[in-house]
């Protein structure tokens, strides 16, 4: 798998005029790498994002799959969003069966499939649970499970922890973290969240606001495995302040505009 942005552009045409969200994007994810773009309120990472997912057209620039330009949206391409889009009517196994079915696949590999990443998720136990009988961090382990059980190329995450509370959120990653290594899954996350970027990632592209460039490619690299500790080592709080930095240059653009301040990350 191969994830390539070529000079992508995007423009909104508003009642106030045209507004340029994202101008002169480049990056790269390479299989199994887990990349996150973190950026303001502002900066263009959901359009970003919906633009990857094939939900948006670009004005200007590519994106490939594997060398193949995305036109739309495709089972290549997994997504998770923040708020839960799971169907209330359906339980948990036939959320996370839906869109095997839709692909035609056969009755009896779509139960297997879903058991299997039911059991990846912790949630083998809920399989005939209804949404709302969930927690919010277990709607998205669902989102996750439905997003994985179609084996799609690069899992799309668009903030999926961002309506959770702290406790949740930490426990959240730390668990994507732990499927991401044992399904050798290839993930784009976008989080204006900066210690999650640098908690989960291991590369980060930093986005400036208005319009939404890249700043800065950042590699990181921890001392140890990420577990919840290492938010408290020297390494990763000179990351932090790095990231904090970028963005906040940016803000001082920004707020010098009258536009969103930096306040939002
Ligand atoms: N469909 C649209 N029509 C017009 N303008 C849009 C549209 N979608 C996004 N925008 C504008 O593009 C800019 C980038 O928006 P986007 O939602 O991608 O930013 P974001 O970084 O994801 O922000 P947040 O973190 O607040 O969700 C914003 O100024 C927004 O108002």
């Amino acid at each position: 798998m191969h994830l390539e942005v070529n000079q992508l552009h995007k423009q909104f045409n508003t009642r106030r005029g045209s507004l340029t969200a994202l101008k002169n994007i480049n990056l790269h994810i390479e299989e199994g790498e887990f990349v996150c773009a973190v950026g303001a309120s502002g900066s263009g990472k959901s359009t970003l994002l919906r633009l990857i997912a094939g939900l948006d057209t670009p004005t200007a620039g590519e994106i490939l799959v594997d060398g193949m330009q995305v036109t739309g949206p495709g089972p290549d391409r997994g997504m998770v969003f923040q708020s839960y889009t799971l169907y209330p009517w359906m339980s948990v196994a036939e959320n996370v069966e839906f869109g095997l079915k839709l692909q035609g696949v056969p009755k009896q590999r779509r139960r297997q499939q879903t058991a299997y990443y039911l059991e990846v998720v912790g949630l083998s136990g809920f399989a005939k649970a209804l949404p709302k009988e969930l927690s919010g961090g277990m709607k998205q382990r669902v989102a996750i499970a439905r997003a994985l059980a179609s084996q799609p190329k690069i899992l799309l995450m668009d903030e999926p922890f961002g309506a959770l509370d702290v406790q949740t959120k930490e426990a959240m990653q730390q668990f994507l973290l732990e499927i991401w290594r044992s399904t050798n899954t290839t993930v784009f996350m976008i989080t204006h969240d900066v210690e999650e970027a640098i908690f989960l990632s291991q590369r980060i592209y930093v986005l400036s606001s208005r319009p939404g460039t890249v700043k800065q490619e950042l590699q990181i690299q921890l001392p140890s495995e990420s577990h919840p500790q290492i938010k408290r080592h020297p390494v990763f709080q000179q990351y932090k302040d790095k990231v904090m930095r970028l963005l906040c240059e940016d803000g001082h653009k920004v707020s010098s505009s009258l536009e969103d301040l930096p306040l939002a990350i």
